[in-house]
């Protein structure tokens, strides 16, 4: 916005760049280009993408050696896939359905139809086509989204009445309203399975700025999880990188990020990359292990140091088929057994697909050594749907806790955090911008808002840049 001034001098897209091909292995090659984006996850591939279809030259820097970050596809026995990061689209998700026709990539719908089996204090049991909401409940969750509607996109700090939305937790909330046990209930699992977070840790500001962003209530807990990705989510980010070309570098950490005033200097191993201005696309947390010259202004600086990401695991066991479907089970199971609360199925689209069940553990009530591990997640796959889940053909488990490059899957804000520093979450500091899914005034948190992110900050560059 006021730095546009200062780029009156600056050329249009491309025109004075000189952009090297990679040098020999374990060369430093130096690279100047229009825009550095750092993270190639959806967010930083989508920006990357839209400026370079506006002729603007880039390169992609990422510190793994793959694409996709927090979405991974592995095959499994029998061509099935594991999903280990995010999976699910819904329908008012259209920046990431517009991006999935734009690639080719079609989608499916979930496997959600048949019995849910419930599993408490030892007692298996089925609920016909899974659990509805009570009219109390369904009463409850309509009020939240009136008051969610009252807490602006993407500037949540704005709402009438922050200060005081953001003083207490969900929990909080919950006590002063008089809210029967099975509507406490049904809110702690949606604060639960939307955010990994107890309602007690949770700022009841952040969740209404959640619900707003997904649309509704409705819209986070079933919605969002209606359709799924032929290939796997992962395929997005494969197919924006082919087209990125050399553009993309892999396995490099980006440590430093100099603002040299004409040019940001941006350091990784075989760097550096020079460019106009750097896109900075992951969370504000893993932003953190970034060091900025000069220091951060005071709140972006303090926005990262409160930033909270939670640690989320899924294991994915494969069968020959989907056998649970035989015996008119969903796939989806809801119990007490420590560590594998919650199931789903996972198969593949096509009816001669192996079956695939995934199972969201909890890493810390299972044992440490892998194979018991494994062993325990199986045991109690066997108590949810039976003796013939006692085999599986494949395992795979991915724990986002323990992985390098990505401190978690979602931010499970607490109170004073948004209208803390929350305003520097999107605000440049000079050539530096920010995208990541965080940044996202509509869904944010999931692979849609991520691609949101990743066009708006592309603007905002393009802007600065005519
Ligand atoms: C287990 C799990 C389940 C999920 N389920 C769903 C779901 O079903 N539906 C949904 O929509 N969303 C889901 N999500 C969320 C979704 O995956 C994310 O919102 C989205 O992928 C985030 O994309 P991003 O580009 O903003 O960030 P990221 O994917 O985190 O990308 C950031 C990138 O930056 C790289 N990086 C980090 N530090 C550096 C550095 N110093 N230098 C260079 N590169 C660096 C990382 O390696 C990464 O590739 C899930 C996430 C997880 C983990």
């Amino acid at each position: 916005p006021g730095e546009a001034a200062d780029e009156a001098g600056e050329t249009g897209p491309g025109t004075d760049t000189q952009a090297t091909e990679s040098g020999e292995s374990g060369e430093e090659v130096e690279v100047d280009v229009d825009v550095a984006v750092v993270g190639a996850g959806l967010s930083g591939l989508r920006a990357a993408r839209r400026l370079q279809a506006q002729g603007y030259s880039v390169a992609v820097l990422e510190a793994r050696d793959r694409v996709g970050g927090r979405t991974v596809t592995t095959e499994l026995a029998g061509g099935a896939l594991a999903e280990g990061g995010g999976q699910w689209v819904g329908p008012t998700q259209t920046a990431i359905l517009e991006l999935a026709d734009e690639l080719g990539v079609e989608t499916f719908p979930d496997h959600a139809t048949g019995d849910t089996v419930l599993h408490l204090g030892g007692l298996t049991f089925t609920e016909p086509g899974g659990v509805s909401p009570s009219p109390e409940t369904a009463a409850t969750f309509a009020d939240i989204d009136s008051l969610a509607m009252t807490v602006p996109l993407g500037a949540p700090w704005t709402a009438p009445d922050a200060a005081a939305l953001d003083a207490i937790t969900v929990a909080q909330w919950m006590d002063s309203q008089d809210l029967s046990s099975e509507t406490q209930q049904a809110l702690s699992f949606g604060v639960g399975a939307t955010l990994s977070a107890e309602p007690g840790q949770l700022s009841w500001l952040y969740f209404l700025y959640y619900v707003h962003a997904a649309g509704s209530l409705d819209a986070l807990l079933e919605g969002a999880q209606s359709l799924r990705l032929r290939g796997g989510a992962q395929e997005l980010s494969v197919r924006m990188a082919d087209e990125l070309g050399p553009a993309l570098w892999l396995s490099e950490p980006v440590s430093t990020v100099v603002d040299e005033g004409e040019r940001v200097r941006v350091e990784h191993p075989s760097g550096p990359t020079l460019a106009r201005r750097v896109i900075v696309a992951m969370s504000p947390l893993d932003a953190d292990r970034i060091a900025f010259e000069p220091a951060l202004p005071d709140a972006r600086a303090q926005l990262q140091d409160l930033w909270v990401t939670a640690p989320g695991a899924k294991a994915h066991l494969v069968y020959e088929t989907p056998f649970w479907r035989e015996v008119g089970l969903s796939g989806q199971a809801f119990g007490d057994l420590p560590g594998v609360s919650f199931t789903h199925d996972n198969s593949g689209p096509d009816a001669d697909d192996p079956g695939v069940l995934l199972a969201f553990i909890e890493p810390e009530q299972l044992p440490a050594d892998a194979d018991a591990r494994r062993q325990a997640v199986v045991d109690a796959m066997v108590v949810y749907f039976g003796p013939s889940a006692a085999a599986p053909l494949d395992y795979d488990e991915r724990d986002w806790g323990s992985e390098a490059w990505t401190t978690g899957c979602v931010s499970p804000l607490p109170p004073g955090v948004l209208t803390g520093p929350g305003p520097a979450l999107r605000e440049p500091v000079g050539r530096v911008h920010w995208a990541g899914t965080e940044t996202a005034g509509v869904w944010t948190g999931y692979m849609d808002g991520a691609l949101r992110a990743g066009v708006r900050a592309a603007d905002e560059v393009a802007e600065l840049s005519p």
